[in-house]
């Protein structure tokens, strides 16, 4: 498979600049910075997901290949293996192998590029003109201390190659050294070590400002100079606060496991929020399309810090929304405005919050999703149980979602959809108040109690600790 790939590269003149160590948006840049525009480019990451989950990522000119797209590939490389009598190799690596085959193709073909200078030359000159300070417009940020953690995955470059040059004092960065086993923490802005990591980095340093960032630097999470993490839904609210400022009134998509204080706060910001799909594409497409509606949307994030903006070609892009982030947070010291986490002072945030992970046995996994997320929607329709305080949220765009009213005004909610990519039934729970989620979590059993016939197993819990 791979070796016809390569042979069908040949074959069709391709030439093949291989970049060495790179990024997702990077990568994607490489076929828009004039002088490069390539037809198209691919890297092999595990993004943020453990080692042995490697696969290639693909894009053009256009942004992300589809499913759809890669699969019509893939099959094309395999058919032309059958054609020249090859089996395909082994089946958990055969992409990596693919990929790797096809950048070895012939030595005649391939060149050597050092893009990652030219990127951080690009993003250099986006913060320059975005600050465009009249004392010193090559060093705009002099005098910033700034943390950058990539968490051992490729984006250290964003301290070295753009803050650093930019006049910043990067020198309290940690987990520099790109290494595949990640020694310290999950290269995760939504991983509590990380988080922790960079707070306590920040607050030893006295830096101004904490930046996390995934493997592949397509998502990323900030923590303000007082230590405070911010990521998911403070994230998302913090982007909205300056990207509404920039485009009032306009509507901001995210994701469906959003907090009930993030669509309030949006809302209390003047703009709209349309509250989509799981799955950092689905949030973009959405977005691309609303515009192209006539419903302008600038910005398109989800909790696990993948972001995209239309001002920067609705790129997933995590380094791109730290970096607008670092221009809100000298924006506001030249205004004497104080820390950029001061924007969020009222955004209301859940007490308590959820991820539970309910393994599907059966074999056929989709269809049994499909399943349990009907059975839950007749469930609802029928009552929820006798719960008259759990009401199904008007618009749903994937699972249901149920708003749940808690004491005192509060209010919680839950939202049971199959994942995108695993086997797994997802739960998300939000509470106002200490105890609600457990509450919310002991009604939801009376519906699994009633459903024995579900292959479903006990689930994995992931706990999403703010602040
Ligand atoms: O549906 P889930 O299993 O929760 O996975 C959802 C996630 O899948 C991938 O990791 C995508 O990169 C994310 O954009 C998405 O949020």
């Amino acid at each position: 498979m791979a070796a016809s790939l390569a042979a069908g590269l040949a074959d069709a003149g391709v030439s093949v600049a291989r970049f060495g160590a790179c990024t997702t948006p990077a990568m994607f840049m490489s076929c828009i910075l004039p002088g490069h525009e390539y037809d198209g480019a691919v890297m092999i990451t595990a993004s943020h997901l453990p080692v042995n989950r490697n696969g290639a990522k693909f894009c053009t000119a256009e942004g992300g290949l589809e499913k759809k797209d890669i699969t019509t590939l893939l099959m094309r490389a395999a058919e032309l293996a059958v054609d020249a009598g090859q089996l395909p190799s082994d089946r958990y690596n055969d992409h990596a192998f693919v990929i790797t085959a096809a950048l070895q193709a012939s030595s005649a073909l391939v060149r050597v590029v050092d893009f990652l200078p030219e990127y951080a030359a690009y993003l250099r000159e986006v913060i320059k003109k975005a600050i465009a300070n009249p004392e010193h417009p090559d060093s705009p940020l002099a005098g910033f201390k700034i943390v950058v953690n990539p968490g051992n995955g490729g984006g250290a470059f964003i301290a070295d190659q753009v803050l650093g040059p930019l006049g910043a004092d990067v020198s309290a960065s940690i987990n520099m050294e790109p290494d595949g086993s990640f020694p310290n923490h999950t290269p995760n802005p939504e991983d509590k070590k990380a988080v922790q990591a960079t707070r306590v980095a920040v607050l030893e340093a006295g830096a101004d400002l904490g930046i996390m960032l995934d493997t592949d630097v397509d998502r990323s999470g900030v923590v303000d100079a007082a230590g405070n993490g911010i990521n998911r839904n403070r994230y998302i609210a913090l982007m909205s606060a300056i990207t509404l400022r920039e485009n009032p009134g306009e509507t901001i998509v995210t994701d469906s496991c959003t907090s009930n204080g993030l669509a309030t706060f949006i809302q209390q910001l003047g703009g709209k929020h349309f509250r989509f799909k799981k799955g950092y594409k689905n949030i973009i497409n959405k977005g691309v399309e609303l515009n192209q509606a006539g419903v302008p949307s600038p910005l398109m994030m989800e909790t696990s810090g993948h972001g995209a903006m239309r001002e920067n070609y609705f790129l997933d892009d995590g380094a791109y929304g730290a970096l607008k982030i670092v221009v809100e947070m000298v924006r506001r010291q030249l205004e004497g405005a104080g820390d950029v986490g001061d924007l969020l002072k009222d955004l209301r945030e859940p007490v308590e919050a959820m991820e539970i992970r309910v393994a599907i046995q059966a074999s056929d996994v989709r269809s049994e999703g499909d399943l349990v997320t009907a059975a839950f929607k007749q469930w609802v329709d029928a009552g929820c149980g006798g719960a008259d305080h759990w009401q199904l949220e008007p618009e749903n765009y994937e699972g249901w979602r149920v708003r749940v009213t808690e004491e005192g005004g509060k209010e919680g909610w839950i939202l049971l959809r199959p994942s995108l990519h695993d086997p797994d039934i997802v739960l998300n729970v939000e509470s106002e108040h200490v105890g609600g989620m457990r509450a919310i979590l002991h009604h939801l059993l009376e519906f699994f109690k009633a459903h024995p016939e579900f292959q479903v197993c006990t689930g994995r819990v992931e706990e999403f600790v703010y602040g």
